[in-house]
């Protein structure tokens, strides 16, 4: 591994150096008809080519240079430290529906299990009938393919677990119960694994919901966050006054958006693609609002409402801020911000990664001047997120 960029995120769009991402294993394979609307996926994907448009995704990022970390095997590094084990264990065997025979259990299990082998299985999950342990009475009354631990399949969207803001990286608090645990590791990850050892983590799995995907840094110092199905008010507020008192940013743009699954982030209706540009869901575009939120000693002050591109542009110092439509006219929109349209990795100003299938966004963002690179999302989609989702920069040069 190489330490040759500073950690640390200013903005949407400045070089990204490094960045984390996780390639989707064994807990895809876990989705089935029955399960897979709890575990947020629309749909069951074909693992193995979700696991090659994975790749080909890491190795385009690769190509133009950026240093690709996957989570798995950070993960497996920080398992070997014995008081990360420890850690990872206890949370791991916390859950009220175990009992306290098969918690006892559990605990040896994965306590005499290598660190490679520990990871896998704290993403990859645990089914009743996969354990050789004792039959405890939750285990006989539990059916065969219950898990014990669950899977994480929504590991592939590495943006909503953590975010960094500035120079430090932020935990976050996931709202939708089947990605909870996500945030145990990525807190395991950053307090634990050498790499990170000069930026300790801020915020926190056990406070207010704030994810990842609704937190974009619009410029130096500014941070838009949605808030809406994902992120509360109340993640908001806490967000705001601890990046506040840190000094990792001066104002919050706080934007109310839909509660729906189609718009569960602000990153699936806008990404920006310039320092001054973003691609935008105009079915939503024009009545989206938002409040200029500012630190008054330990008071937050906050405005009244304003249109968004209005408060984005006032809060970053700029006069206007580009609007690029999602293609074509409504329906077309409506299906292509469905499919992750909007949800575009900015890899350096005007050069963005982008799913090839939204040829009409696509063909406005070149039109307007942006390099678009497109990678294949068929399978990976099926969890309903795009590279933005599916990435989380760790290192990007100043503007
Ligand atoms: N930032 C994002 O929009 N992430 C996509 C998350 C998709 C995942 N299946 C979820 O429902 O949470």
């Amino acid at each position: 591994m190489t330490t040759s960029s500073p950690l640390g995120v200013h903005s949407e769009v400045g070089r990204l150096r490094t960045v984390l991402l996780h390639r989707p294993g064994n807990e895809l394979r876990r989705l089935t008809p029955r399960n897979n609307d709890a575990l947020l996926f629309d749909g069951i994907p074909w693992v193995d080519r979700a696991q090659d448009e994975h790749d080909a995704f890491a190795e385009a990022l690769r190509s133009r240079g950026v240093e690709v970390l996957l989570l798995a095997e950070l993960l497996a590094q920080t398992l070997a430290l014995p008081d990360a084990r420890e850690q990872a264990v206890a949370l791991t065997t916390t859950d009220l529906r175990l009992g306290d025979q098969l918690r006892g259990w559990l605990r040896h299990y994965l306590t005499d299990l290598g660190p490679e082998q520990l990871a896998e299985v704290l993403v990859a999950g645990l089914r009743n009938d996969e354990r050789d342990g004792p039959r405890t009475l939750v285990t006989a009354l539990m059916a065969e393919d219950d898990f014990v631990i669950d899977p994480l399949p929504n590991l592939l969207f590495t943006r909503d677990s953590s975010v960094w803001i500035g120079d430090r990286p932020a935990v976050t608090s996931l709202a939708m119960p089947a990605r909870q645990r996500e945030t145990q590791l990525t807190e395991l990850i950053y307090s634990f694994h050498p790499r990170f050892a000069d930026a300790s983590p801020i915020y926190g799995w056990d406070q207010e919901h704030v994810e990842g995907g609704d937190v974009l840094a619009l410029a130096e110092g500014v941070l838009a966050i949605g808030v809406g199905e994902r992120t509360t008010p109340a993640g908001v507020e806490r967000l705001a006054r601890t990046v506040f008192s840190l000094d990792l940013a001066h104002t919050v743009v706080a934007v109310p958006i839909d509660q729906e699954r189609a718009t569960m982030h602000l990153d699936t209706i806008a990404t920006m693609v310039d320092v001054d540009a973003m691609v935008m869901y105009p079915n939503v575009a024009h009545r989206l609002s938002a409040r200029i939120v500012r630190a008054d000693g330990d008071d937050l002050v906050v405005g009244e409402p304003l249109h968004f591109l209005d408060a984005a542009a006032q809060a970053m110092g700029i006069s206007e801020l580009r609007l690029i439509d999602t293609g074509l006219d409504p329906v077309t929109a409506e299906r292509e911000q469905w499919d992750d349209g909007n949800n575009t990795l900015a890899l350096a100003p005007t050069v963005a990664v982008a799913y090839e299938r939204n040829t009409e966004t696509n063909a406005r963002l070149e039109a307007a001047g942006i390099e678009v690179l497109a990678i294949s999302g068929s399978e990976l989609g099926s969890g309903r997120g795009g590279p933005r989702c599916m990435s989380c920069p760790i290192a990007r040069d100043p503007l």
